[in-house]
């Protein structure tokens, strides 16, 4: 899955490839690409009063992640997003407060077709943005879609003049009778169900819609076979990975944040005070985060590599000698002014270690009102700031397995769950 740390969308992005590998994607699409999304949608199964395309995951609206899987690819030049006339001023207000440039916001129609319709229209010669070679059709609630498969849609889009994701089917598909018995059942094997993104020759697309019948526009669902029917075009089908469902449920609302969480949390940067201590403690550390699937990059330099800050979603800061907050508040003003926390809440972990006995815990209170008032500064720009008092015996002075550990789960558990009631906390392990 992608979440874009490009925060500047400039080059090519970093992006996960389905199979499991990390790379550099290099388009070699030489040919426009633009891109309709229609969420114009009520999203009744989800029970939800709120359509599920501006639900907010950790403070930003769903639409936004899947607009931004699209944006920050260089050979990505328009993204319409269709909505509900009563939704464009906040749609509107989301493209603005999340800094999208390649957006245009048109109004829907009561049905997918007629919604998605529009935004093909709006790509027309006649309107302002440039008619693309091939459009891509995505639904702005399937935010997980990455960029090696858009590259094979957008490529067999331009070969074919039709493609589409597909997925093997999960349960068998039955007819039924009208009185509800069995009539019969399909072939499992030799069946697949049809996802999305879908490519298209603007072409064919545009041709399709202006053929279909009132029939297929309030009750068709699949966009690939009004291009088969009104065009003869025969759509290319590629295997897509999972992560391309479709949030339909409330269920899948958990799921996607969930995904969202977990690909936040699986590096962090180390840095420490330099001392000896330190450092030995932030090697421990990254030994047992290694093991909860969270890789540290354990820096030697007190204050730490000013290019992390460009990259890196969360920053643990270890102190041996002294309390270091106001390095601490360092690094959040530096996050602060490279606009880092736009799209994602960024966590900052200040660890404490604290060697006398535990009476000396409540002098932690000395530290904590500070902690608490930059906390809740850097809370308003998105950066989430906790404290870890690491309150070791005298005879632990080697760091004991179960020490750190202690230390590693408190500091994933606030790196993971990014519980922003929980900022500004001074925590003990
Ligand atoms: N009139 C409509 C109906 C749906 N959609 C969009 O089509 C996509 C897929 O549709 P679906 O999952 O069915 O969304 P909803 O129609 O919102 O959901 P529900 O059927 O549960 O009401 C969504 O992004 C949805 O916003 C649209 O643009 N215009
Ligand atoms: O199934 C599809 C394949 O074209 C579409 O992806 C679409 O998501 C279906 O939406 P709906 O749930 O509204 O039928």
């Amino acid at each position: 899955m992608n979440l874009s740390s490009d925060p500047d969308r400039s080059g090519q992005p970093e992006c996960s490839s389905r199979h499991g590998g990390r790379h550099k994607a290099t388009s070699g699409v030489h040919f426009t690409v633009s891109v309709v999304l229609p969420a114009g949608g009520t999203g009744e199964r989800t029970g939800l009063v709120t359509p599920k395309q501006f639900y907010m995951f950790l403070n930003r609206p769903l639409i936004s992640y899947t607009i931004q899987a699209f944006e920050r690819l260089s050979w990505i030049q328009h993204i319409v997003v269709v909505v509900a006339e009563e939704s464009i001023a906040l749609t509107r207000d989301i493209v603005q407060r999340f800094q999208h440039t390649k957006v245009r916001v048109v109004s829907g129609g009561a049905t997918r077709h007629r919604s998605i319709f529009n935004g093909v229209q709006a790509l027309d010669p006649g309107e302002s943005a440039a008619t693309p070679d091939v459009v891509i059709i995505h639904d702005a609630v399937r935010p997980f879609v990455e960029e090696d498969f858009l590259l094979e849609i957008a490529m067999a889009a331009k070969e074919n003049g039709a493609s589409g994701a597909i997925r093997p089917l999960v349960s068998t598909v039955i007819a039924t009778t009208s009185e509800g018995y069995l009539d019969h059942s399909l072939e499992r094997g030799k069946y697949r169900a049809s996802e999305m993104p879908q490519g298209f020759l603007y072409g064919v697309i545009h041709q399709a819609y202006q053929k279909c019948s009132e029939f297929d526009f309030d009750f068709g669902t699949e966009c690939l076979h009004l291009a088969l029917q009104h065009t003869g075009t025969r759509a290319k089908l590629i295997e897509g990975p999972p992560t391309l469902w479709k949030v339909t449920y409330k269920r899948d609302l958990a799921a996607a944040e969930s995904i969202i969480k977990e690909t936040l949390c699986r590096s962090a940067c180390v840095t420490s005070d330099g001392s000896k201590r330190a450092r030995e403690l932030g090697r421990c550390l990254q030994k047992v985060m290694a093991s909860l699937d969270m890789e540290l990059d354990v820096l030697p330099e007190p204050i730490g590599d000013a290019s992390r800050l460009s990259k890196e979603w969360n920053f643990i800061k270890l102190f041996v000698n002294g309390s270091g907050l106001s390095e601490v508040e360092e690094t959040v003003k530096a996050l602060e002014a490279a606009n880092r926390a736009l799209l994602h809440p960024v966590v900052v972990v200040w660890v404490r270690l604290d060697t006398s006995d535990g009476m000396s815990v409540s002098e932690t209170g000395a530290g904590h009102l500070p902690l608490m008032e930059l906390a809740s500064a850097a809370k308003l720009q998105n950066i989430l700031l906790y404290g870890i008092h690491f309150l070791l015996s005298e005879e632990d002075a080697g760091f004991s397995e179960g020490s750190v550990k202690r230390l590693a789960e408190l500091t994933y558990t606030l790196i993971h769950d990014r519980n922003a009631l929980l900022a500004g906390q001074m925590l003990c392990a």
